[in-house]
């Protein structure tokens, strides 16, 4: 196994750098990097998805490359006109909002400068993960969707699946929902409450690229993947789901490997002319050593992977092949 640590070159979801494990199987590399604010049992869904990575080959592609989107931190406009122009052509950009300590004129500077990069054809979508009450919402959404020239979707707006509902009710800007689908005991209630338009499947928190695959079958809903932050080898999970789609009628949120400083992998699963090409890609043993963790984070993550190892019941012999 190999623990990573790498720096991002932007703070984003109020974190500097990323650590998270990679395990080996007869599969290949898989990779297990839950947040470190998520508790054992909730992580022990991302672990899941790795073993299932390690072990079984990915089920079979409907198409060789996906459209990708360019993630915009909660950044300045100058920075965010940069990265959406950096971004190997991406059309389409999802721009964080509802950051901690910033302002609506912070969130219209960086709407305004990204659609002036993207151009009158691109699309904008904004996600404010969970940030905003129903009333805030409502009345930023007027704003923001003005600033940006159309938002395509918002994503979890508010944190619940009652006020997707509300907002949805109540803007015509399309709700898409995340964290009400990858940190939900039950997924399917926001279809049930009607509460969104879109699903954002993740496939760490959500167990693997199959229970992805089967919950976009029964949940009836138009599906975007996107990444949990991840180095090139758990994105390439998040291709492998977006190419067995039957469907993909929006760019997925799998661009991240612009966020960081530094990968895994010989040649990172990054965007040309917007997309990501469908492979699974190289771990090699130099990018391995550049992007070794402290000795205090290893062993905190081979702490917390035996732990999450015993939530599943993982027998002795495969822990040891990891
Ligand atoms: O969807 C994307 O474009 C990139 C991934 C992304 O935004 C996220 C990845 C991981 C954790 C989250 O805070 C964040 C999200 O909320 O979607
Ligand atoms: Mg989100």
């Amino acid at each position: 196994m190999h623990v990573y640590s790498i720096p991002l070159r932007t703070r984003f979801r109020r974190i500097d750098a990323r650590d998270g494990v990679l395990i080996h199987g007869p599969a290949g590399w898989a990779e297990v990097s839950p947040f470190w604010d998520y508790d054992d049992v909730e992580s022990s869904a991302w672990l899941r998805a790795a073993r299932e990575a390690a072990t079984q080959p990915n089920p079979p592609h409907v198409r060789d490359r996906i459209p990708v989107n360019v993630t915009v931190p909660a950044v300045d406009g100058e920075r965010a006109r940069a990265i959406v122009l950096a971004s190997g052509g991406c059309t389409t950009a999802k721009v964080k909002v509802a950051e901690p300590g910033q302002s609506v004129d912070d969130e219209v500077e960086r709407l305004e400068a990204v659609r002036d990069a993207l151009g009158p054809g691109g699309r904008i979508r904004i996600d404010a993960n969970g940030g905003w009450d129903v009333e805030t919402a409502v009345a930023r959404l007027t704003v923001l969707d003005r600033a940006a020239g159309g938002l395509e979707y918002v994503e979890q707006p508010s944190p619940t699946v009652a006020d997707l509902a509300a907002v949805r009710r109540r803007t015509s800007v399309p709700v898409a929902a995340d964290e009400s689908i990858r940190r939900a005991e039950d997924p399917y209630e926001v279809k049930r409450q009607d509460a969104a338009d879109v699903v954002v499947l993740k496939v760490q928190p959500l167990g693997g690229v199959r229970a992805c695959l089967d919950l976009a079958a029964d949940i009836g809903l138009p599906v975007v993947v996107s990444s949990a932050l991840e180095t090139s080898v758990g994105l390439a999970q998040g291709i492998a789901l977006a190419a067995a789609l039957p469907e993909l009628p929006y760019a997925c949120g799998l661009a991240t490997a612009h966020l960081f400083t530094d990968d895994t992998v010989v040649r990172p699963l990054l965007p040309v002319g917007g997309s990501i090409a469908v492979r699974r890609p190289v771990v090699s043993p130099t990018a391995l050593e550049r992007t070794q963790a402290p000795d205090d984070v290893a062993q905190r993550w081979r702490a917390r992977l035996d732990r999450l190892a015993d939530v599943l019941d993982v027998p002795a012999d495969e822990r040891a092949a990891w």
